[in-house]
């Protein structure tokens, strides 16, 4: 497949028309009497009308036919995927880890993107517009004559292990491991296997999914590095049927139409889906002593109505130096107001060198205490303190969230990766305690 042509640049206002229809956006105005190419103008808004300015966000599509020419909606199998937060019990033993999440082989069962989405664990609601949804996607097969549309928020796409390609109106994105996507609530997407990268058709990555914000760079993520794709059009009428399936206050819902739905021959706008490779991130860390809290690796951040306080923050930690004078330099032990939730793409963490593994996860729960495992204390308590590399060859993140969130049955259960000897990485942490220390003379 050649390469995908991008347009680069964060919340700009982009426009974009599929070359095979020159002239095919309408010049000067968005709703001609009869645009060109005989197309269909439809509206897609992302913020309210009444929103400043500055917060606006819409695009203009100029498509073969409208969104709005399908069959009626009608309840679709959910499988795994849940907006119930009550499933369990709630447990204040949440340190929980999980070991790499199994991709079903596809001689056992073919599941695709929509059928591969696990929820793991969340809060709050999507008839109030307010909550965050985490999910494991694992899945062996492209979605064929099927796209997904999320009514509930903006999905962020953290692959773990194989690309994909996302048709989506505004054109087609290629995904792979160390790249994010966002797709942005309502947008139309169709994940496509492109290629693996272990073995025959095999995905693994982790969702998000923040309801009532839309997602914003941080200043360290250069604008110029968000991709977002071209125009794309596909004419193609699809007699036996073509599934659009949406997910809506928190439940699957499917329709039929005849036409494929990726018919957009122009687009304009500052609301779009985009990518970026978080090699690119600027990442800063401390040059003179003690750790810096994370909120130096946001990338993305979904706001609360609350200043500062945000529904959820995606934060990554990349290799980086490390050279801080007389300090522990992992992460500290701590108790935190938000809760983390954090997935391993590659490498080895530094607070947990073992036992947190890529394509597995991990989620401290608001104030529940965690940090370094024993063997990281103990190493780096008296580690010669010279310049280092951290996190060679490592690619973890972080969804930090304000909300307290419940964990699914699926994640407590019917996954079989929950690692039960967790808190034991604590358990030889012994006390150096020393009532007659004294300082050391220099
Ligand atoms: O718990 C963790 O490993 C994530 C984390 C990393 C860090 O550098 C500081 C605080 C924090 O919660
Ligand atoms: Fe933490």
């Amino acid at each position: 497949m050649a390469e995908l042509k991008y347009l680069c640049g964060f919340g700009n206002e982009f426009s974009s028309e599929d070359p095979r229809c020159p002239g095919s956006l309408p010049e000067g105005q968005n709703n001609p009497q009869a645009c060109p190419y005989g197309l269909y103008a439809e509206q897609l808004s992302g913020s309210a009308f009444t929103c400043p300015r500055p917060a606006n966000k819409r695009s203009w599509l100029y498509r073969i036919l409208p969104s709005v020419k399908h069959q009626p909606f009608i309840p679709a199998a959910c499988g795994d995927l849940t907006e119930k937060w009550d499933q369990v019990e709630p447990d204040p033993n949440h340190n929980m880890r999980w070991r790499p999440f199994a991709i079903p082989q596809s001689t056992e069962k073919i599941v695709d993107f929509v059928a591969g989405l696990h929820t793991i664990c969340g809060a709050g609601d999507a008839k109030s517009r307010s909550g965050i949804g985490i999910h494991v996607y694992t899945c062996n097969t492209s979605m064929m004559n099927k796209c997904f549309n999320n009514s509930d928020g903006d999905f962020l796409i953290v692959p773990q292990q194989g690309e994909l390609l996302i048709t989506t109106e505004f054109g087609k994105l290629m995904v792979e491991p160390n790249e994010i996507c966002v797709i942005q609530v309502h947008f139309l997407a169709c994940v496509c296997i492109a290629r693996t990268l272990f073995g025959p058709n095999l995905e693994r990555l982790n969702c998000l999914h923040a309801t009532g914000s839309t997602l914003r760079a941080n200043g360290l993520a250069n604008p110029r590095d968000f991709l977002c794709p071209v125009a794309w059009y596909e004419n193609r009428e699809v007699s036996a049927g073509y599934t659009v399936i949406n997910k809506y206050q928190g439940k699957l819902f499917a329709c039929q139409q005849d036409f494929s739905p990726f018919n957009v021959v122009a687009w304009h706008g500052n609301y779009t889906p985009y990518k970026y490779n978080l090699n690119n991130f600027m990442v800063i860390n401390c040059v003179a002593f003690d750790h810096a809290d994370p909120s130096i690796f946001t990338v993305l951040t979904a706001k609360s109505t609350r200043p500062g306080v945000a529904i959820a923050d995606f934060v990554i930690f990349p290799p980086r130096w490390g050279v801080a004078d007389h300090t522990f330099r992992p992460p500290y032990y701590h108790r935190n107001c938000m809760s983390e939730f954090m997935g391993l793409i590659k490498g080895h963490y530094e607070a947990k060198e073992e036992g947190f593994q890529p394509g597995g996860a991990s989620l401290h729960s608001i104030m529940t205490p965690h940090g370094p495992d024993t063997e990281c204390f103990e190493k780096n308590s008296v580690a010669d303190l010279k310049p280092e590399r951290v996190a060679e060859g490592t690619m973890a993140f972080m969804f930090e969230s304000s909300f307290s969130m419940a964990v699914t049955k699926w994640g407590l259960e019917t996954c079989q990766k929950l690692d039960k000897s967790y808190y034991q990485c604590w358990e030889h942490l012994r006390s150096h305690f020393n009532p007659n220390w004294k300082p050391p003379k220099h």
